[in-house]
Protein backbone atom coordinates (compact mmCIF):
# COMPACT_ATOMS: atom_id res chain seq x y z
CA UNK A 1 0.00 0.00 0.00
CA UNK A 2 1.60 3.66 -0.77
CA UNK A 3 -0.02 6.33 0.11
CA UNK A 4 1.14 10.23 -0.29
CA UNK A 5 -0.10 12.58 2.62
CA UNK A 6 0.07 16.61 1.91
CA UNK A 7 -0.56 18.97 4.82
CA UNK A 8 -0.25 22.71 4.08
CA UNK A 9 0.28 25.06 6.92
CA UNK A 10 0.48 28.78 6.90
CA UNK A 11 4.86 28.88 6.59
CA UNK A 12 5.49 25.09 5.02
CA UNK A 13 4.23 22.60 3.44
CA UNK A 14 4.51 18.87 5.03
CA UNK A 15 4.48 15.89 2.73
CA UNK A 16 4.62 12.54 3.42
CA UNK A 17 4.96 9.12 1.72
CA UNK A 18 4.38 6.18 3.26
CA UNK A 19 6.17 2.93 1.08
CA UNK A 20 7.08 -0.36 1.96
CA UNK A 21 5.52 0.08 5.22
CA UNK A 22 7.46 2.96 6.42
CA UNK A 23 6.60 6.77 6.51
CA UNK A 24 9.27 9.47 4.56
CA UNK A 25 8.41 12.78 5.69
CA UNK A 26 8.98 16.27 3.94
CA UNK A 27 8.54 19.60 5.13
CA UNK A 28 9.03 22.67 2.46
CA UNK A 29 9.53 25.77 4.18
CA UNK A 30 8.05 28.99 2.24
CA UNK A 31 9.78 31.70 4.26
CA UNK A 32 11.24 33.77 1.76
CA UNK A 33 9.47 37.32 0.52
CA UNK A 34 8.32 36.51 -2.41
CA UNK A 35 6.16 33.89 -0.79
CA UNK A 36 4.81 35.58 1.85
CA UNK A 37 3.59 38.66 -0.24
CA UNK A 38 1.20 36.43 -2.20
CA UNK A 39 -1.95 37.77 -1.36
CA UNK A 40 -4.47 35.01 -1.08
CA UNK A 41 -4.37 31.20 -0.08
CA UNK A 42 -5.71 29.78 -3.13
CA UNK A 43 -2.88 31.89 -4.99
CA UNK A 44 -0.36 29.82 -3.56
CA UNK A 45 -1.26 26.40 -5.31
CA UNK A 46 1.13 26.42 -7.89
CA UNK A 47 4.25 26.79 -5.79
CA UNK A 48 3.22 24.35 -3.51
CA UNK A 49 2.14 21.27 -6.47
CA UNK A 50 5.72 22.33 -8.14
CA UNK A 51 7.35 21.66 -4.73
CA UNK A 52 5.50 18.37 -3.82
CA UNK A 53 6.38 17.29 -7.35
CA UNK A 54 10.40 18.37 -7.22
CA UNK A 55 10.16 16.29 -3.76
CA UNK A 56 8.54 13.20 -5.60
CA UNK A 57 11.33 13.71 -8.54
CA UNK A 58 14.54 14.13 -5.95
CA UNK A 59 13.50 11.01 -4.31
CA UNK A 60 12.60 8.72 -6.68
CA UNK A 61 9.03 7.88 -5.78
CA UNK A 62 8.02 9.54 -8.12
CA UNK A 63 7.11 6.53 -9.98
CA UNK A 64 5.73 5.07 -7.40
CA UNK A 65 1.82 3.19 -7.93
CA UNK A 66 -0.07 5.40 -5.17
CA UNK A 67 -3.16 3.98 -3.95
CA UNK A 68 -4.42 7.21 -2.60
CA UNK A 69 -3.90 10.80 -2.14
CA UNK A 70 -4.57 12.02 1.66
CA UNK A 71 -4.36 15.70 2.79
CA UNK A 72 -5.45 18.23 5.59
CA UNK A 73 -9.22 19.22 4.93
CA UNK A 74 -9.91 23.30 5.58
CA UNK A 75 -12.18 25.46 6.42
CA UNK A 76 -15.54 24.02 4.75
CA UNK A 77 -18.76 23.38 6.20
CA UNK A 78 -18.99 21.91 9.80
CA UNK A 79 -18.97 18.34 9.73
CA UNK A 80 -18.05 15.46 12.25
CA UNK A 81 -14.58 13.86 12.58
CA UNK A 82 -13.71 11.20 10.34
CA UNK A 83 -12.14 10.45 6.87
CA UNK A 84 -13.92 12.10 3.32
CA UNK A 85 -13.58 11.50 0.30
CA UNK A 86 -12.44 14.39 -2.20
CA UNK A 87 -15.55 15.17 -4.19
CA UNK A 88 -17.15 18.54 -6.61
CA UNK A 89 -18.74 20.22 -3.75
CA UNK A 90 -15.98 19.43 -1.25
CA UNK A 91 -13.60 21.30 -3.99
CA UNK A 92 -15.94 24.03 -4.33
CA UNK A 93 -16.39 24.98 -0.48
CA UNK A 94 -12.44 24.78 -0.25
CA UNK A 95 -12.12 27.26 -3.42
CA UNK A 96 -14.57 29.28 -1.94
CA UNK A 97 -13.61 28.85 1.52
CA UNK A 98 -17.07 28.89 3.11
CA UNK A 99 -15.80 29.27 6.93
CA UNK A 100 -12.53 31.45 5.78
CA UNK A 101 -9.01 31.41 4.58
CA UNK A 102 -6.59 29.08 5.78
CA UNK A 103 -3.92 26.99 4.08
CA UNK A 104 -5.37 23.63 4.97
CA UNK A 105 -8.32 25.17 2.27
CA UNK A 106 -5.57 23.76 -0.44
CA UNK A 107 -4.96 20.07 0.71
CA UNK A 108 -8.31 18.72 -0.69
CA UNK A 109 -7.94 21.13 -4.34
CA UNK A 110 -3.28 19.71 -4.54
CA UNK A 111 -4.66 15.96 -3.27
CA UNK A 112 -7.50 15.87 -5.92
CA UNK A 113 -4.54 17.30 -8.58
CA UNK A 114 -2.43 14.03 -7.44
CA UNK A 115 -5.22 11.91 -7.06
CA UNK A 116 -5.84 12.59 -11.25
CA UNK A 117 -2.16 12.13 -12.23
CA UNK A 118 -1.80 8.95 -9.92
CA UNK A 119 -5.13 7.88 -10.60
CA UNK A 120 -6.44 6.73 -7.23
CA UNK A 121 -8.98 8.27 -4.70
CA UNK A 122 -8.01 11.35 -2.42
CA UNK A 123 -9.44 12.04 0.72
CA UNK A 124 -8.84 14.82 3.66
CA UNK A 125 -9.42 13.39 7.40
CA UNK A 126 -10.22 15.05 10.36
CA UNK A 127 -10.58 18.71 8.99
CA UNK A 128 -10.18 21.64 11.20
CA UNK A 129 -14.02 22.60 11.17
CA UNK A 130 -15.31 19.29 12.29
CA UNK A 131 -17.52 20.10 15.15
CA UNK A 132 -18.77 17.65 18.06
CA UNK A 133 -19.38 20.40 21.02
CA UNK A 134 -21.54 20.36 23.27
CA UNK A 135 -24.86 22.23 22.40
CA UNK A 136 -23.97 23.99 25.90
CA UNK A 137 -20.67 24.75 24.62
CA UNK A 138 -21.85 26.87 21.83
CA UNK A 139 -24.34 29.18 23.74
CA UNK A 140 -23.29 32.75 24.20
CA UNK A 141 -24.45 35.85 25.73
CA UNK A 142 -25.92 37.01 22.17
CA UNK A 143 -28.75 34.95 20.89
CA UNK A 144 -27.90 35.00 17.44
CA UNK A 145 -24.11 34.20 18.31
CA UNK A 146 -22.54 30.95 18.42
CA UNK A 147 -19.19 29.58 19.42
CA UNK A 148 -17.58 28.24 16.82
CA UNK A 149 -15.87 24.91 16.34
CA UNK A 150 -12.32 25.62 14.41
CA UNK A 151 -9.21 23.55 15.58
CA UNK A 152 -6.15 21.97 14.88
CA UNK A 153 -8.33 18.54 14.63
CA UNK A 154 -5.81 16.42 12.94
CA UNK A 155 -3.21 16.95 15.78
CA UNK A 156 -5.66 16.99 18.64
CA UNK A 157 -7.18 13.50 17.24
CA UNK A 158 -3.89 11.89 16.56
CA UNK A 159 -2.09 12.71 19.47
CA UNK A 160 -5.28 12.27 21.87
CA UNK A 161 -5.14 8.53 20.65
CA UNK A 162 -1.54 7.78 20.99
CA UNK A 163 -1.63 9.41 24.75
CA UNK A 164 -4.85 7.08 25.33
CA UNK A 165 -2.99 4.11 23.85
CA UNK A 166 0.06 4.30 25.05
CA UNK A 167 -0.09 6.17 28.75
CA UNK A 168 -3.38 5.59 29.98
CA UNK A 169 -3.94 2.05 28.42
CA UNK A 170 -7.43 3.19 27.54
CA UNK A 171 -9.26 3.43 24.36
CA UNK A 172 -9.42 7.25 22.78
CA UNK A 173 -13.52 6.45 23.47
CA UNK A 174 -12.96 5.69 26.55
CA UNK A 175 -11.09 8.83 28.05
CA UNK A 176 -11.09 11.98 29.17
CA UNK A 177 -8.49 14.43 28.20
CA UNK A 178 -7.65 17.94 27.88
CA UNK A 179 -5.61 18.33 24.40
CA UNK A 180 -3.40 21.88 24.40
CA UNK A 181 -2.33 22.60 21.05
CA UNK A 182 0.25 25.08 21.35
CA UNK A 183 1.65 26.07 17.80
CA UNK A 184 1.01 29.23 15.85
CA UNK A 185 -2.12 29.16 16.94
CA UNK A 186 -3.25 27.06 20.02
CA UNK A 187 -6.47 25.46 20.76
CA UNK A 188 -7.27 23.46 23.75
CA UNK A 189 -9.96 21.09 23.45
CA UNK A 190 -12.38 18.66 25.87
CA UNK A 191 -11.72 15.32 24.30
CA UNK A 192 -14.83 13.52 26.13
CA UNK A 193 -15.29 10.07 25.72
CA UNK A 194 -13.87 9.95 21.74
CA UNK A 195 -15.61 13.75 21.24
CA UNK A 196 -13.71 17.26 21.23
CA UNK A 197 -16.96 18.42 23.27
CA UNK A 198 -15.41 22.30 23.87
CA UNK A 199 -12.75 23.82 22.52
CA UNK A 200 -12.02 27.03 21.81
CA UNK A 201 -11.92 28.86 17.94
CA UNK A 202 -8.34 29.13 17.15
CA UNK A 203 -8.88 31.83 14.59
CA UNK A 204 -11.20 34.02 15.23
CA UNK A 205 -10.58 35.88 18.45
CA UNK A 206 -11.66 32.77 20.79
CA UNK A 207 -9.26 31.29 23.89
CA UNK A 208 -6.11 32.72 25.40
CA UNK A 209 -3.98 34.94 22.66
CA UNK A 210 -1.28 32.65 21.05
CA UNK A 211 2.40 33.22 19.67
CA UNK A 212 0.33 35.43 16.17
CA UNK A 213 -3.17 35.46 17.14
CA UNK A 214 -5.62 37.68 19.39
CA UNK A 215 -7.32 35.12 20.79
CA UNK A 216 -9.98 36.66 22.86
CA UNK A 217 -10.33 40.71 23.31
CA UNK A 218 -12.66 42.59 25.22
CA UNK A 219 -15.80 43.99 23.37
CA UNK A 220 -15.01 47.43 24.22
CA UNK A 221 -11.31 47.66 23.60
CA UNK A 222 -12.62 46.43 19.65
CA UNK A 223 -14.68 49.32 19.10
CA UNK A 224 -12.62 51.52 20.52
CA UNK A 225 -9.60 50.58 18.59
CA UNK A 226 -11.80 50.08 15.10
CA UNK A 227 -13.15 53.62 16.21
CA UNK A 228 -9.45 55.26 16.50
CA UNK A 229 -7.59 53.50 13.62
CA UNK A 230 -11.03 53.26 11.18
CA UNK A 231 -9.18 50.22 10.14
CA UNK A 232 -11.74 47.74 7.83
CA UNK A 233 -13.23 45.04 9.21
CA UNK A 234 -11.19 42.76 7.07
CA UNK A 235 -7.72 44.02 7.93
CA UNK A 236 -8.54 43.49 11.92
CA UNK A 237 -9.63 40.00 11.05
CA UNK A 238 -6.31 39.52 9.35
CA UNK A 239 -4.63 41.27 12.23
CA UNK A 240 -6.45 38.97 14.60
CA UNK A 241 -5.28 35.90 12.75
CA UNK A 242 -1.57 36.85 11.74
CA UNK A 243 -0.32 39.69 13.55
CA UNK A 244 -1.44 39.64 17.06
CA UNK A 245 -0.35 37.58 20.05
CA UNK A 246 3.33 37.38 21.06
CA UNK A 247 4.13 39.09 18.04
CA UNK A 248 1.90 41.64 18.65
CA UNK A 249 3.88 42.75 21.97
CA UNK A 250 7.81 41.41 20.52
CA UNK A 251 7.42 41.45 17.12
CA UNK A 252 8.93 38.22 16.53
CA UNK A 253 6.78 34.69 15.77
CA UNK A 254 9.90 32.98 17.00
CA UNK A 255 9.55 31.39 20.97
CA UNK A 256 13.04 30.51 20.76
CA UNK A 257 13.95 34.15 20.61
CA UNK A 258 11.37 34.99 23.10
CA UNK A 259 12.86 32.46 25.69
CA UNK A 260 16.50 33.70 24.98
CA UNK A 261 15.13 36.93 25.49
CA UNK A 262 13.66 36.54 29.14
CA UNK A 263 16.70 34.24 30.03
CA UNK A 264 19.13 37.15 28.70
CA UNK A 265 16.95 39.63 31.47
CA UNK A 266 14.48 41.25 29.10
CA UNK A 267 11.44 42.15 31.44
CA UNK A 268 8.71 43.27 28.79
CA UNK A 269 9.21 39.74 27.33
CA UNK A 270 8.81 38.09 30.51
CA UNK A 271 5.67 39.68 31.83
CA UNK A 272 4.56 38.75 28.31
CA UNK A 273 5.26 35.12 28.36
CA UNK A 274 3.86 35.23 31.82
CA UNK A 275 0.66 36.57 30.34
CA UNK A 276 0.74 33.92 27.77
CA UNK A 277 0.91 30.91 30.26
CA UNK A 278 -1.57 32.24 32.57
CA UNK A 279 -4.08 32.67 29.48
CA UNK A 280 -3.56 29.03 28.38
CA UNK A 281 -3.62 27.86 31.94
CA UNK A 282 -6.80 29.51 32.66
CA UNK A 283 -7.94 27.92 29.44
CA UNK A 284 -7.30 24.48 31.08
CA UNK A 285 -8.88 25.14 34.04
CA UNK A 286 -12.10 26.48 32.27
CA UNK A 287 -12.25 23.09 30.41
CA UNK A 288 -11.16 21.43 34.00
CA UNK A 289 -14.25 22.51 35.78
CA UNK A 290 -16.52 21.64 32.23
CA UNK A 291 -15.38 18.08 32.77
CA UNK A 292 -16.36 18.25 36.62
CA UNK A 293 -12.58 17.31 37.78
CA UNK A 294 -12.57 14.35 36.22
CA UNK A 295 -10.14 14.02 34.01
CA UNK A 296 -7.55 11.15 32.72
CA UNK A 297 -5.03 13.79 31.71
CA UNK A 298 -3.61 17.17 30.39
CA UNK A 299 -2.03 16.67 26.89
CA UNK A 300 0.88 19.61 25.68
CA UNK A 301 1.50 19.65 21.84
CA UNK A 302 2.48 21.52 19.25
CA UNK A 303 5.85 23.01 18.24
CA UNK A 304 6.04 24.88 22.07
CA UNK A 305 5.48 22.14 23.52
CA UNK A 306 9.36 21.22 22.67
CA UNK A 307 9.95 24.27 25.14
CA UNK A 308 10.39 23.22 28.54
CA UNK A 309 10.45 27.01 30.21
CA UNK A 310 6.66 27.01 28.63
CA UNK A 311 5.74 23.80 29.94
CA UNK A 312 6.97 23.80 33.68
CA UNK A 313 5.26 27.35 33.71
CA UNK A 314 2.61 25.82 33.12
CA UNK A 315 2.99 22.77 34.95
CA UNK A 316 2.94 24.88 38.15
CA UNK A 317 -0.41 26.43 37.14
CA UNK A 318 -2.49 23.19 36.11
CA UNK A 319 0.09 20.52 37.70
CA UNK A 320 -2.45 19.88 40.63
CA UNK A 321 -5.40 18.90 38.17
CA UNK A 322 -3.80 15.65 36.72
CA UNK A 323 -1.06 13.95 35.09
CA UNK A 324 0.56 16.05 32.47
CA UNK A 325 1.41 14.56 28.92
CA UNK A 326 4.14 16.10 26.66
CA UNK A 327 3.86 15.67 22.62
CA UNK A 328 6.28 18.13 21.36
CA UNK A 329 5.19 18.88 17.61
CA UNK A 330 2.62 17.20 15.48
CA UNK A 331 1.34 13.88 14.28
CA UNK A 332 -0.36 15.44 11.20
CA UNK A 333 1.05 13.45 8.33
CA UNK A 334 0.86 10.57 10.50
CA UNK A 335 -2.67 11.07 11.36
CA UNK A 336 -3.87 11.70 7.68
CA UNK A 337 -1.40 8.32 6.75
CA UNK A 338 -3.36 6.11 9.23
CA UNK A 339 -6.70 7.62 7.69
CA UNK A 340 -6.36 6.96 4.37
CA UNK A 341 -4.89 3.09 5.42
CA UNK A 342 -8.11 2.70 7.90
CA UNK A 343 -10.47 3.16 4.40
CA UNK A 344 -7.90 1.30 2.39
CA UNK A 345 -8.20 -1.37 4.31
CA UNK A 346 -12.11 -1.11 4.50
CA UNK A 347 -11.44 -0.83 8.63
CA UNK A 348 -13.90 2.71 8.26
CA UNK A 349 -15.96 4.18 5.39
CA UNK A 350 -14.97 7.09 3.61
CA UNK A 351 -18.04 9.73 4.37
CA UNK A 352 -19.43 11.69 1.61
CA UNK A 353 -18.96 15.42 1.56
CA UNK A 354 -22.63 17.13 1.20
N1 LIG B 1 12.39 24.14 21.32
C1 LIG B 1 11.54 25.16 21.23
N2 LIG B 1 11.45 26.06 22.21
C2 LIG B 1 10.61 27.11 22.13
N3 LIG B 1 9.78 27.32 21.09
C3 LIG B 1 9.83 26.46 20.07
C4 LIG B 1 10.70 25.34 20.07
N4 LIG B 1 10.51 24.67 18.90
C5 LIG B 1 9.56 25.34 18.20
N5 LIG B 1 9.17 26.42 18.89
C6 LIG B 1 8.18 27.45 18.49
O1 LIG B 1 6.96 26.83 18.12
C7 LIG B 1 6.28 27.71 17.21
C8 LIG B 1 5.85 26.93 15.98
O2 LIG B 1 5.06 25.83 16.37
P1 LIG B 1 4.43 24.89 15.23
O3 LIG B 1 5.51 24.41 14.33
O4 LIG B 1 3.57 23.89 15.94
O5 LIG B 1 3.52 25.96 14.50
P2 LIG B 1 2.82 25.94 13.07
O6 LIG B 1 2.75 24.54 12.55
O7 LIG B 1 3.38 27.03 12.22
O8 LIG B 1 1.36 26.45 13.50
P3 LIG B 1 0.12 25.60 13.97
O9 LIG B 1 0.65 24.52 14.90
O10 LIG B 1 -0.74 26.61 14.68
O11 LIG B 1 -0.50 25.02 12.74
C9 LIG B 1 7.25 28.81 16.83
O12 LIG B 1 6.95 29.97 17.59
C10 LIG B 1 8.59 28.20 17.24
O13 LIG B 1 9.54 29.22 17.53
C1 LIG C 1 -8.41 26.44 12.49
C2 LIG C 1 -7.19 25.58 12.36
C3 LIG C 1 -6.28 25.65 13.53
C4 LIG C 1 -5.59 26.95 13.60
O1 LIG C 1 -4.82 27.28 12.67
O2 LIG C 1 -5.80 27.64 14.63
Amino acid sequence: MNILAVDPGSTSTKIGIYFNGKIYKHKVEHLDENFLKIKTVVEQKDIRFDNIKQFLKDNNFEDVNFDAIVARGGLIKSVEGGVYEVNERLIEDLKKGVNGEHPANLGGILAREFAEIYNCPAFIVDPPIIDEMWEIAKITGVNSITRKSKFHALNHKEVARRVAKEKLSKRYEDSILIVAHMGGGITIGLHYYGKVVDVNNGLDGDGPFAVERAGSLPVDGIIEYLKNTEMSLDKFLKLVVKESGIYSHLKTKDMIKVEDMVTGGDNEAEKVLDAFVYNISKEIGGLFAAAKGKIDGIVLTGGLANSKLIVEKIRDYVGFMSEIYVVPGEYEIEALINGAIRVLKGEENAKIYE
